[in-house]
């Protein structure tokens, strides 16, 4: 099970992931509780191990602009939300960074097709809000033998559950791992990659 920790701002909460062994990490470089600039990843970034995928989320910003800001944080992952094209697809693989494309369940059917990304991820209505969905309902897609995260209202306490009953890839948590809203519970984030894992 690939494990995403998303939406890191302190060197504690950077390591508290990393330690518990996930596989990805995600910095918010866009307008969120969770914000964080990209002077501010550079100096995250050199906790995050070469083995662990380090993300730049954004939300509906066109892929030319999430590439420089990507750029300007030292990071070669990029997640874009919201409606997106083949051709958002090659502007992030043309700068030389892989996409994670991120589709809500009320996503137009096409954007369940494969159109290049390197991952997908199904999120909730709105990213980052701890609202949880039917999980099961992802089934429908089809999206068996594809590499997918499944994201929204997971928490330690609901992952296995969630991650089964979707039949997911990997799963990916931000809210469920806090205290508050964009305050990294370092807790919340072992018990989060011990069950997903598990
Ligand atoms: O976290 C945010 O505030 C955010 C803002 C804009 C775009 C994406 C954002 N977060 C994405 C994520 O943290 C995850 O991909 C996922 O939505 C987490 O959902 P949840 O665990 O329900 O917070």
């Amino acid at each position: 099970m690939f494990v995403k920790v998303c939406g890191l701002s302190t060197p504690e909460s950077v390591r508290s992931a990393v330690d518990a062994g996930a596989d990805a990490v995600g910095f918010v470089l866009t307008s969120s509780p969770r914000e964080v600039s990209p002077d501010q990843v550079r100096i995250l970034l050199p906790l995050v191990p070469a083995h662990v995928n380090a993300v730049a989320v954004f939300r509906h910003e066109p892929a030319s602009d999430a590439v420089s800001v990507a750029r300007a944080a030292g990071l070669t992952w990029v997640q874009l939300h919201g409606t997106r094209t083949a051709e958002d697809v090659k502007t992030v693989h043309d700068a030389g960074m892989r996409l994670i494309r991120a589709v809500t369940m009320g996503a137009a059917p096409d954007q369940f097709s494969d159109l290049g990304e390197d991952l997908l991820l199904i999120d909730a209505a709105v990213p980052g809000s701890g609202e949880s969905w039917d999980y099961g309902s992802v089934r429908a897609k089809g999206l068996g033998g594809r590499e997918w995260l499944l994201a929204g209202g997971l928490e330690p306490g609901n992952v296995a559950f969630a991650a089964t009953a979707a039949d997911a890839w990997g799963v990916d948590v931000s809210s469920g791992v806090e205290s508050s809203r964009g305050v990294k519970d370092l807790a919340k984030i072992r018990a989060f990659v011990e069950a997903a894992k598990a």
